[in-house]
């Protein structure tokens, strides 16, 4: 059995994700990993916050408090987000960690050791007021091209053109707002990518034929448009220190590593976090990442905006250090998943956040409806028509009316248990047949990360049961021959429990209640195989069961009118 070790993209600090970083990262990571454990791999399961960098200074100013105060807090209420939308990471941690610092200086050590790091005058611009260098963002002033007075110093908010802080007219300093500013000469450490290019395309060659074409591609182009030489520090207060046993004088001057640099050490970072956690249980994190060896298969999901660092930048760091750390298997690449066809905007609050979403309805709507519709070959909209059908037409029809038909019908004609009935018969060894068909295909999916044709997949396993209970009418059947009624209500009792297992990567909470539904002796199953979904026949008649409330309800025409007005649903 293969190890796995998943990572998602980590989310930025500055804010509540929304539901586009949702799909693009952390919740097809959760739908794979939960899918793994179910069918008895081992799972590490990894995702922090990022939280260094200029956007989380500033984020912290406009906030009123300090960095560190901001970054502890704005992690808390992300995490609370995500256990809401019960993504099951084994550990969530914090790239600020002792543990990533630790690990990002012995990497840049390295780095230096091997000749892959030169120090570098650069010139910059100084505010005497602030005493300190300014980062390009925050230096503000006039647009020289539209005269918008609040633009940034690395691109102008309005009219989107980027920009360099010597463009702006009238530039100040965005924390003090003094204009007493001058360019002065600096030093930082570069990171000598260019000297790597060689063995990173290798690399790649080697194994970016297994990933998705969107990864490969991407990586690919970046690859011929050759690697440059970057700037790895920055003058921040925010960020892992330059460590002072090899670069004293930067050290003192105050210089951290820039948030490029250490934010996928955190992968490794958060695992040690996780080790650390759990001093008793003596958590190997080094197997997973150390010399690890052929068993452990590294998966990394992210959107495509993240994958030149993932695939070319953090692999060059990686190789540079001459250390056996462990690179990546797969990159699973996602689009864009849109707002009524434009960007999705955490600075202009456009689109739906997570932690609305949750306040409008339960995780699994927005858990299904992502998955079945995530940005895999294509970007794709979001919009509360196509949402509102896709919740009411395969969560509330399909699923939800198929349980409680069967459940509540059931137990007014025969009782608390399940019923006897007559032998299973020809329609139900078809259905069988036909659940063991489309369980493969959902496996086939899944195993090759297809989420949207494993969706596909699911949905029609569902869609299978309603099809067998039009096709016997039990309704019917229980006026002439209620023994033919019991067996239709027991076989397709039996799809229900079949639902219960599978659906879990998808829907974990509706999972749980369907599979509280029947008093089983010991509940400790997993997975379900073949030979089991042809013969339906994990509950035995007589076993004890209730009715759950209403797994989905569905969204009304009102819902859906308020949704609209309230969220702003027009195309960009
Ligand atoms: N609209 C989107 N659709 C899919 N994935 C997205 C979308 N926007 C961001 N992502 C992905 O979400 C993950 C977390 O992103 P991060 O927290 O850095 O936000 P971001 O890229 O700054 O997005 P934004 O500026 O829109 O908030 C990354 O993998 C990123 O590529
Ligand atoms: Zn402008």
């Amino acid at each position: 059995m293969a190890r796995h070790l998943i990572t998602s993209a980590l989310p930025y600090i500055n804010g509540i994700k929304h539901l586009g970083n949702m799909v693009g990262s952390m919740l097809p990571a959760d739908v794979y990993s939960r899918y793994l454990r179910q069918t008895g791999h081992e799972v590490l399961f990894i995702c922090a916050t990022d939280e260094h960098g200029t956007p989380a200074e500033l984020a912290a100013q406009e906030a009123g408090l300090p960095v560190a105060e901001f970054c502890a807090q704005a992690h808390e209420a992300q995490k609370a987000v995500y256990d809401g939308f019960g993504l099951s990471f084994d550990h969530f941690g914090r790239s600020s960690s002792p543990q990533n610092r630790e690990i990002t200086q012995e990497i840049a050590r390295e780095l230096q050791r091997n000749g892959f790091i030169e120090e570098r005058s650069i010139r910059q611009v100084y505010s005497n007021t602030d005493g300190r260098f300014l980062p390009d963002r925050y230096i503000v002033g006039t647009c020289p091209h539209c005269g918008y007075d609040k633009a940034r110093g690395d691109q102008c908010e309005n009219c989107t053109r980027v920009l360099d802080p010597t463009d702006l007219l009238e530039p100040r300093s965005a924390i003090s707002g003094s204009a007493d500013l001058e360019v002065r000469q600096t030093r930082h450490l570069f990171l000598l990518q260019s000297k790597l290019t060689g063995e990173v395309e290798r690399w790649i060659a080697d194994h970016g034929d297994d990933w998705p074409v969107l990864a490969s591609s991407i990586a690919r182009k970046w690859l011929t448009e050759g690697l440059q030489d970057r700037s790895i520090t920055r003058d921040l207060e925010w960020g892992v220190p330059v460590p002072a046993d090899v670069w004293p004088e930067l050290a003192a001057e105050g210089k951290v590593f820039y948030v490029w640099f250490d934010a996928p050490i955190e992968y490794i970072g958060a695992t040690k976090e996780w080790a650390d956690a759990a001093p008793a249980e003596r958590r190997d994190w080094k197997s997973w990442w150390y010399e690890a060896d052929e068993s452990v298969r590294y998966t990394q999901f992210m959107a495509k905006d993240n994958v030149p660092f993932h695939t070319v930048m953090f692999p060059a760091t990686i190789l540079g250090s001459r250390r056996p750390w462990k690179k990546v298997d797969y990159v699973k690449a996602f689009n864009w998943l849109t707002y009524y066809g434009g960007k999705f905007s955490t600075s202009q609050k456009r689109g739906i956040f997570t932690d609305v979403a949750l306040e409008l309805l339960p995780a699994d709507y927005w858990r299904y409806f992502l998955m079945a519709h995530a940005p895999e070959s294509d970007d794709s909209s979001f919009t509360w028509d196509l949402f509102a059908s896709v919740v009411n037409k395969d969560l509330a029809d399909t699923l939800g009316n198929f349980v409680n038909r069967v459940l509540s019908f059931s137990r007014k004609r025969f009782g608390d248990d399940v019923p006897a009935g007559a032998a299973a018969g020809e329609a139900e060894a078809r259905l069988g047949e036909q659940i063991a068909g489309l369980l493969a295909e959902y496996e086939a999916q899944l195993d090759a990360l297809n989420f949207r044709k494993a969706a596909q997949a699911l949905r029609a396993l569902w869609s299978a049961g309603n099809a067998y209970l039009d096709e016997k009418a039990p309704w019917q059947q229980v006026k002439t021959d209620p023994e033919a009624a019991a067996l239709t209500l027991r076989t397709a009792m039996n799809l229900i429990r079949l639902y219960a297992v599978v659906s879990e990567p998808f829907i974990p909470t509706a999972a749980a209640a369907m599979r509280g539904a029947f008093a089983l002796p010991s509940d400790g199953r997993t997975w379900i195989t073949g030979e089991e979904a042809r013969a339906l026949d994990l509950v035995p008649a007589g076993t004890p069961f209730t009715v759950p409330p209403v797994l989905f309800a569905k969204i009304t025409d009102e819902d859906l009118a308020a949704w609209t007005a309230r969220f702003g649903g027009t195309e960009a």
